[in-house]
């Protein structure tokens, strides 16, 4: 299994999860965050001096699948996440150990 966390911008949330709905996520954590990437936030005017905003609202997307959905998952994020401008996000993929549905006691790929 692997965990894939997204970190995307917040007003492609909806589209993104009836994008992973249709490859068939059953469940998903979504946080709201603040993060910046390369762009290092943005200069906003604030009273007429100007700040540099360094952390910018994100939505971080978390997702844990078995291994034969990870393509699946990642690339219905990918379309559905991007406008092409910078601070589309990113997505981070890594092992995922174990998954317990605590209701039924299910373990791993059937807890999912
Ligand atoms: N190396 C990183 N480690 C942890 N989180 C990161 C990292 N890079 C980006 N993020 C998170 O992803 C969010 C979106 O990243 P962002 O798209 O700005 O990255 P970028 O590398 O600047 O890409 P782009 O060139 O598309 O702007 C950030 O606001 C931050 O929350």
């Amino acid at each position: 299994m692997k965990m894939v966390m997204a970190v995307i911008k917040p007003f492609k949330l909806d589209d993104v999860r009836e994008a992973l709905a249709e490859v068939g996520v059953a469940g998903i954590t979504a946080t709201e965050v603040k993060g910046f990437g390369r762009q290092k936030g943005h200069t906003e005017l604030y009273r007429g001096a100007e700040y540099v905003v360094d952390f910018l609202p994100k939505i971080k997307l978390e997702i844990a699948v078995t291994d034969d959905r990870v393509e699946a998952v990642t690339e219905a994020i990918i379309k559905t996440a991007g406008t092409g401008k910078i601070g589309d996000g990113k997505i981070f993929v890594w092992d995922l150990e174990q998954v317990v549905r605590i209701r039924t006691g299910e373990l791993d790929g059937d807890a999912l």
